[in-house]
């Protein structure tokens, strides 16, 4: 991302942001309701086109990418939407497979082959029959990161992905984000989810990125403070993770 920004007819909701993900990091998006990440992952996603700077993917600017094109290089899982569909869960993740199929050839078996191989990583293959409508938040969610694993991309684009998931699904989540070889780019409230599992925490505040680096580089009791307006401390639990212990909202943030 270069000299990235979103506006609206108020003002702009992304501004100004440089951001260069390497291939295979594992970066978390971070900060307040509002601060603009999901808009900035609509940008990168194709989703949302950029009102000036630019979004490159391997050095090429996606503008005028047609979704397909963008489709076979990175996916990207929403924040989970109550979507209505009679659809199979199995035809869910088998969608993650169009952008590579012509219009006129239904699922190979090559096709077939890796949709059974993303059920199989969420856990889904009981599933694969059961109507949409019957599922529970944290499957739907689940069958949408199995859909995403389904495009084999380059590089994968998740806006919240665990707030359906119960604990243990969490951490199997973002086990599987941080072990795979692709580039991820993930919004997350959780910041020791986050900080625990990721390479890189970017942090925005207001629509700018104000942070980039190591967790414990960017999780500091100040930027807690002025970005998150809570009064908190960072620490160590006995595992070694980083901790953010919070003594309450802050009274003096910035
Ligand atoms: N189409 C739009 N028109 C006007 N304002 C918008 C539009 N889309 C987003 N916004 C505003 O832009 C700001 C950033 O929204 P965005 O959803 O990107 O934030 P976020 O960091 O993902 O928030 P959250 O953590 O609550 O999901 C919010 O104040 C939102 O109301």
């Amino acid at each position: 991302m270069e000299n990235l920004s979103w506006s609206v007819p108020g003002g702009d909701i992304v501004r100004n942001v440089d951001l260069e993900i390497g291939s295979g990091e594992t970066v978390g998006l971070i900060g307040p309701n509002g601060s603009g990440k999901s808009s900035l992952l609509r940008c990168v996603a194709g989703v949302r086109t950029a009102s000036a700077g630019t979004v490159r993917y391997d050095g090429r600017d996606i503008r005028g990418w047609s979704a397909r094109r963008i489709a076979r290089h990175t996916a990207f899982v929403e924040q989970a939407t109550e979507s209505e569909t009679d659809l199979r869960l199995g035809d869910v993740v088998a969608l993650g497979r169009m952008p590579f199929r012509s219009r006129w050839r239904g699922p190979d078996r090559a096709d077939r082959a890796i949709v059974d191989a993303a059920l199989a990583r969420l856990g889904l293959t009981g599933l694969r029959t059961r109507g949409w409508r019957t599922l529970s938040g944290g499957e739907r969610q689940r069958a949408h990161i199995a859909r995403a694993l389904a495009q084999q991309p380059r590089c994968i684009l998740l806006d919240e992905p665990t707030n359906h998931l119960d604990v243990r699904h969490q951490y199997e989540l973002m086990d599987l984000l941080a072990g795979t070889e692709q580039t991820v780019l993930v919004a997350l409230h959780d910041l020791s989810l986050a900080a625990r599992y990721c390479d890189r925490l970017v942090l925005m505040h207001r629509g700018s990125l104000v942070a980039s680096g190591p967790p414990r580089a960017v999780l500091t009791p100040g930027r807690l403070r002025d970005v998150f307006g809570i009064d908190a401390e960072t620490g160590h639990d006995g595992l070694g993770n980083l901790t953010v212990a919070c003594r309450g909202v802050a009274r003096d943030p910035a």
